[in-house]
């Protein structure tokens, strides 16, 4: 007796089995149709009108022309650097444009800070709406010639202060089911690169922390909150001045500006992930199924294990602690 009824719901389970696989099937079959027409006929821009954004690390490189660039959109701006004058400029380039901006230095290294920014933003502007948690740093040095502060600077400012803001302001987010979470992580949080094993393990755990908040907001009914990953390969705003690969050519390096336009399109289109340039995607796919060894030589042929070397340190940190 008990045999037959456990064949029998044996049979249902399976045909609820197949149901559902052919349910997944019809739906990934709509998501690929929809994400090429998407390619061909992209989707309309939403606004971002009166929207509150905060942008970290906005005093330099992509943060203040992401700044400028929303600002055009008519976003109220929240700027945070720890470059007080260089994030004074921006607000004023903001102000310039017609742009609202609220102008505050918070070293996101340090949790107590975001805290006390976090509050100010909120009487002086409202709510953060959009947060672009934009400001990293990198050594570029390995393992054993790193300090220990440096080794833990790097992960306070690339990955933990994510943690931080996120949690600052995702509550209000949730509660009004509107917001937008951008996180620049890097091509090397996908695949590593020699010669910065800080950063590559700091940018590593930042997409993990992203992917992850990405799939808690999937599980949230009719969840309305947008994120996009964001990692680009190199990008000449000084920040890795003077790394390059043997052939340019091949994998020439991006310009903030095409970066930071291909990092708009992505938020304005609602994009959950974009790496650039596009031939990104294929080293990322390639380096989950090449032997590492293969892999070891295209790094070689490429100059992919000395860019590094060339790095010439630029920043204020870079050039305190060198
Ligand atoms: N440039 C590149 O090749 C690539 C960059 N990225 C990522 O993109 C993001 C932006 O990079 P990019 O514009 O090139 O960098 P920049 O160095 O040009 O700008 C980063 C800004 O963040 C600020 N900053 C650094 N530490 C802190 C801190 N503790 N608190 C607040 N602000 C801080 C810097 O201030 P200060 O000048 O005083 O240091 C600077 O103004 C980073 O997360 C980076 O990792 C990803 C892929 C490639
Ligand atoms: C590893 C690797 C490459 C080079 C990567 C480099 C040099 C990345 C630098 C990235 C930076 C500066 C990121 C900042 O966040 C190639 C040649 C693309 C292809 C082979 C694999």
């Amino acid at each position: 007796m008990t045999f037959v009824s456990q064949t029998q719901s044996a049979g249902k389970s399976s045909m609820a089995f197949l149901l559902d696989l052919l349910v997944l099937l019809g739906q990934l079959l709509k998501i690929f149709v929809e994400t090429i027409i998407s390619w061909i006929i992209p989707a309309d821009y939403k606004s971002v009108a009166g929207e509150v954004c905060l942008i970290t690390g906005a005093g330099n490189g992509m943060g203040r022309l992401m700044a400028l660039n929303f600002a055009q959109r008519k976003a109220k701006l929240v700027l945070w650097d720890m470059d007080a004058e260089a994030n004074k400029e921006t607000g004023a380039l903001v102000e310039q444009m017609g742009g609202t901006a609220f102008v505050d230095v918070c070293d996101v290294s340090d949790k107590e800070e975001i805290k006390k920014a976090a509050k100010r933003a909120r009487e002086a502007v409202g709510d953060i709406t959009i947060l672009v948690n934009n400001a990293g740093i990198v050594y570029a040095k390995e393992v054993l010639e790193l300090s220990e502060k440096q080794i833990e600077q790097t992960f306070k400012v690339n990955t933990l202060a994510h943690f931080w803001i996120v949690r600052e302001f995702l509550p209000h987010m949730l509660k009004t089911n509107h917001g937008h979470i951008v996180t620049l992580a890097s091509t090397v949080g996908l695949f590593a690169s020699p010669g910065m094993p800080d950063y590559c393990s700091s940018k590593h755990a930042v997409v993990g922390f992203h992917q992850s908040l990405y799939y808690d907001l999937q599980n949230f009914k009719n969840n309305n909150i947008k994120t996009t990953l964001v990692c680009p390969y190199h990008v000449k705003t000084g920040m890795f001045r003077g790394v390059t690969v043997t052939h340019p050519w091949l994998v020439p390096s991006l310009t903030p500006t095409e970066c930071v336009d291909s990092i708009m399109h992505a938020i304005l289109t609602n994009r959950p992930f974009v790496a650039m340039p596009r031939l990104m995607y294929l080293v990322y796919n390639a380096a989950t199924w090449l032997p590492m060894e293969a892999q070891t030589l295209c790094y070689r042929f490429l100059g992919a294990d000395t860019a590094i070397r060339k790095f010439k340190p630029n920043r204020p940190y870079q050039l305190e602690d060198s």
